[in-house]
């Protein structure tokens, strides 16, 4: 197929996200700390600053009955449903189709007080994985979001200050077989979401006020992208 020039970026970002995605939060020693938990959803974060700017790297796990990976990544993919779940979202432009599975977007993210607004360019990829530790198993699915530069959308540009971001969503799902042989339904699927995100916020914003803002969204977040996902799946065929 036609080599796209960020092919080799995105082939080698998408490896380095998965195996990170997968590798555990490890003990209490790894310098990962909870910081919030509601049900199934556990969320960490590392605390990190570049040149003093606040780059929390943050992780996700979280276990959705009734839904299968490959669902999850489709709506967290496709443009077409992003503003029914991503509430920070003022405006957001497909500003190339590299294939049917790779977009570039450009996003501008509500002003949170007392920071200015910030905007964000960033390629996206989805994609099915081998599940190489159960051969048989079901698939592994996953979405890379990774900035990069856009010649007509130059950074700081405008009145917003561009971020950069790294983000993968990894989910893997569970199949229980019903005992008495009845045909799969949604009751006896699952989906283990690992959701990791690094987000620089560019210009200097105070620590207390990103951790603050990050306290806040990120569960709210995740929470309303998977009740989200479940209600446009709910009365749908299994999306294996
Ligand atoms: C002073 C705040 C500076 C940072 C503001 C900002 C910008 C972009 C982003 C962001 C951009 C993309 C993604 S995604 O996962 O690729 C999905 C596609 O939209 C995710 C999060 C986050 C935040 C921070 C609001 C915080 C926040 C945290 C989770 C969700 C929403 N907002």
């Amino acid at each position: 197929a036609f080599q796209h020039r960020l092919w080799p970026e995105i082939e080698k970002t998408v490896k380095q996200q998965v195996a990170m995605a997968r590798m555990g939060i490890g003990d209490c020693g790894s310098g990962w700390q909870l910081f919030a938990e509601d049900g199934e959803m556990k969320m960490y974060r590392r605390e990190e600053e570049v040149d003093g700017m606040v780059v929390d790297p943050l992780k996700a796990v979280h276990v959705v009955k009734g839904i299968t990976g490959h669902e999850v990544c489709h709506y967290f993919f496709s443009p077409q449903y992003r503003y029914d779940w991503e509430t920070t979202l003022e405006q957001m432009t497909v500003l190339e189709t590299i294939s049917d599975d790779t977009l570039m977007f450009h996003q501008i993210h509500k002003r949170i007080w007392p920071a200015s607004q910030r905007d964000v360019v960033f390629w996206s990829h989805m994609r099915k994985l081998p599940n190489d530790q159960d051969r048989d198993g079901p698939d592994i699915w996953t979405v890379v979001n990774n900035s990069t530069e856009d010649p007509d959308h130059p950074a700081n540009a405008g009145k917003c200050v561009r971020i950069f971001l790294t983000v993968c969503l990894l989910c893997q799902t569970r199949v229980i077989p019903p005992k008495d042989g009845t045909p799969l339904s949604r009751d006896n699927i699952s989906c283990k979401i690992t959701y990791c995100s690094v987000v620089n916020p560019g210009g200097w914003a105070p620590a207390s006020v990103l951790r603050a803002v990050y306290k806040r969204e990120y569960p709210k977040f995740l929470k309303r992208f998977t009740a989200y996902v479940k209600n446009q799946t709910k009365s749908k065929p299994i999306m294996y």
